[in-house]
């Protein structure tokens, strides 16, 4: 079993019946929602919202039951990965590009269970590049708002042009090196107008469950909620 499936498949295991569920987006939250499909053939009662059309569409295929946004007020538990993690359980996401609306799900779950492999454990976030979701109006100027920030910013491409979020918007992938102090980051981006969502997650996660390649896992769970 690969380092991304075992963190996926211990944070299954805290889901319980009746729970209302968020389900995250990409490699590692594939490994989750797959053993969660297990266990709903098995017998396990939940309802899930998905954090992507991706996710949306393998939760569909294994028979776990989506709900919409207008049927549930909160969840109780999202599990979804990240593309970089710190020791206070700060995070980047957005690698996938489903930053906003995977932020939308983690902020209205009361508990939000990381998933990863080692390898996205650092000390200091940023050398993985912040993933911004832009509107697309302007977007030449929103761009140049983030680069006074001190980051190269570069549109994401996909297929040969320019990548599209489920939302429509752009992802400008920002190469920082390195990030000091997040929560300051974070409030700069929030005050640029064409910027939507950035995959900074701050004082969101509860909890990290990381698979190591050894076969071993590493719980952080004692990070400083900022
Ligand atoms: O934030 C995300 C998608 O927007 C993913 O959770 C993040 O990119 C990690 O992906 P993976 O598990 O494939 O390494």
């Amino acid at each position: 079993m690969n380092a991304k499936q075992l963190a996926a498949e211990a944070a299954v295991d805290y889901i319980q019946d009746g729970m209302k569920v968020g389900l995250g987006t990409g490699s590692t939250a594939y490994w989750a929602i797959r053993k969660l499909g297990d266990r709903v053939a098995e017998g396990l009662r939940i309802t899930a919202v998905a954090t992507s059309r991706a996710s949306e569409q393998q939760a569909r295929e294994l028979g776990i039951p989506l709900v919409s946004f207008g049927e549930v007020d909160r969840l109780d538990v999202t599990i979804d990965g990240a593309d970089e993690l710190d020791g206070k359980l700060q995070l980047i996401k957005g690698g996938g590009g489903a930053l906003l609306r995977e932020k939308i799900v983690a902020m209205g779950s009361d508990r939000m269970i990381v998933i990863a492999d080692e390898s996205k454990v650092v000390g200091t976030l940023g050398k993985f590049p912040l993933p911004v979701e832009i509107v697309p109006f302007a977007w030449e100027w929103t761009v140049a708002a983030l680069a006074q920030l001190g980051c190269i910013p570069e549109l994401r491409q996909g297929g040969g042009e320019l990548y599209k979020s489920d939302n429509g918007n752009y992802i400008a992938d920002c190469r920082f090196e390195i990030i000091p102090s997040p929560p300051e980051l974070a409030l700069a981006l929030q005050s640029i107008p064409g910027v939507v969502e950035h995959g900074l997650f701050i004082g969101i996660a509860d909890m990290a469950i990381v698979g190591k390649s050894d076969g071993t896992l590493q719980i952080i769970d004692n990070g400083t909620k900022a």
